[in-house]
């Protein structure tokens, strides 16, 4: 069942029935004869198209971001935030998209050989419910400009996101069979993984669906993109503001309720800081114990996406202070209807506990205290996952010197990560594999095609 359940009261609003076998292999059939007309099209012309959905996502930035809101209790102004990206997303591709699959002339030894970029053919999307509308812009917009057809699977709770992006496209003038929404339930996925018309997927979401479904797609031998979870490490080496560095930091990780792949979730603090870093972010993070309706803009504190969701975060932090982590503020559910829990920060936190080693989605900051640079390294590398990473500093030269030893997919200097259309964005480790956003975004469901002269 797709179920819209409003996560700031708890209401039950909509149930949708998953798709049946039959209408799913349907489904794969309509991309599947919707790729031998888009291919042919002149990329300007795909282009064109997604120009025109990023002019609709910019127009119907209210209505989407309404919906998020209802859907997964994002804030309001979060909501249209997330629209704002999408729409530079689409117009990145829709501006650079042709130039980046252009044919490239190669020399060789011995004479010439042209690169020709042609797509794959029709591709699951499989999309998580955090950035319900961002999420499946950055894997859409590269794959239709580039000539793929898209059967997208979003998450079950995004059922309303799903059908108002499914029209969106279709207003844009992308064909009917080019993108396919399905209600399809997880338990398809290898069904459709397994079908011969289906030649690669793109997942976002938890480790462990990232772990079913590259199995899935090794088995069947088809390309996947994963981007799954993250722990990043967030390194303050030393500040001119300490109350900046803090109101920062703590804002980044407070994003989209704590619920971001990328927040920083671990943040690695030098000796010398580390005292009055943790009291005023201890001070500035329950600052957010004003829970409210995450369609008012004055909210500082929304739910998290589902009850479940809640619970699931409240029982890490309460495991962890039972393993003899230091609780500085917050750590409870709050006693209200909705899935509320107080934003919360917590220290002295050690390898033989379990939050060292997990991602926490919600609104909870591990501080850590670190007496050399080496340290913080060996402590931000110490994660089963290498998504993001952000290293803060005044030196540019010792920041930079750190974000090289730092193993991850993406370093920031100063700036605690967020997505850039021109910026490819990805992890390594458990954190996935591939690369979404700027050029490298339009290469994954690539065939660079030698052609020997
Ligand atoms: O969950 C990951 C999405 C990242 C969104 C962003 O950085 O803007």
């Amino acid at each position: 069942m797709y179920t819209v359940t409003n996560p700031a009261t708890g209401e039950l609003v909509e149930e949708i029935p998953n798709a049946t076998d039959a209408e799913v292999r349907a489904a794969v059939g309509r991309v599947h004869a919707g790729f031998a007309d888009w291919r042919r099209r002149p990329a300007t012309e795909r282009a064109k198209i997604v120009l025109r959905a990023a002019e609709l996502f910019a127009e119907r930035a209210d209505e989407l971001a309404a919906i998020m809101t209802l859907e997964m209790g994002k804030r309001i102004n979060e909501g249209r935030g997330e629209i704002g990206i999408v729409v530079d997303i689409f117009r990145y591709y829709g501006e650079h998209g042709p130039d980046l699959i252009a044919d490239q002339p190669l020399a060789i030894r011995g004479g010439e050989a042209v690169i020709q970029k042609t797509p794959l053919g029709a591709l699951l999307g499989v999309m998580p419910w955090n950035f319900p509308c961002y999420q499946v812009a950055r894997f859409v917009a590269p794959n239709l400009v580039l000539g793929n057809t898209i059967l997208l699977k979003h998450a079950s709770i995004c059922p309303r996101s799903a059908l108002a992006i499914e029209r969106l496209l279709h207003d844009a003038g992308v064909p009917e069979d080019v993108y396919v929404n399905t209600f399809a339930s997880s338990r398809q996925v290898p069904a459709i993984l397994a079908d011969p018309r289906i030649q690669g997927v793109s997942l976002t979401g938890s480790e462990q669906a990232g772990i079913a479904v590259a199995a899935d797609a090794g088995r069947n031998l088809k390309k996947a993109v994963l981007e799954l979870g993250g722990s990043d490490p967030l390194i303050v080496l030393d500040t001119a503001d300490m109350d900046e560095t803090v109101s920062r930091t703590a804002t980044a990780r407070m994003r989209n309720c704590g619920q971001s792949c990328n927040a920083p979730k671990r943040m690695i603090v030098m000796a010398d800081l580390y005292d009055e870093f943790v009291d005023k972010l201890t001070k500035r993070v329950g600052d957010y114990y004003q829970p409210g309706d995450p369609s008012d803009p004055a909210t500082k504190l929304p739910p998290l996406a589902s009850t479940a969701a809640r619970d699931e975060v409240a029982g890490q932090v309460a495991k962890a202070i039972e393993q003899g982590a230091t609780l500085r503020t917050g750590g409870h559910p709050i006693d209200r209807p909705g899935a509320y829990l107080e934003a919360t920060v917590l220290t002295d936190v050690t390898p033989d506990m379990d939050a060292y080693h997990e991602e926490i989605f919600g609104p909870v900051v591990l501080v850590f205290r670190a007496e050399t640079e080496e340290q913080a390294i060996a402590i931000a590398n110490d994660s089963p996952f290498g998504l993001g990473a952000s290293v803060w500093g005044t030196d540019p030269d010792r920041m930079r010197r750190v974000a090289e030893r730092i193993e991850s997919g993406m370093v920031y200097l100063n700036s605690a990560g967020g997505s850039q259309a021109d910026l490819p964005f990805g992890g390594i480790k458990r954190s996935g594999m591939g690369r979404e956003l700027g050029p490298a975004g339009i290469e994954e469901f690539m065939n660079q095609k030698s052609i020997r002269l």
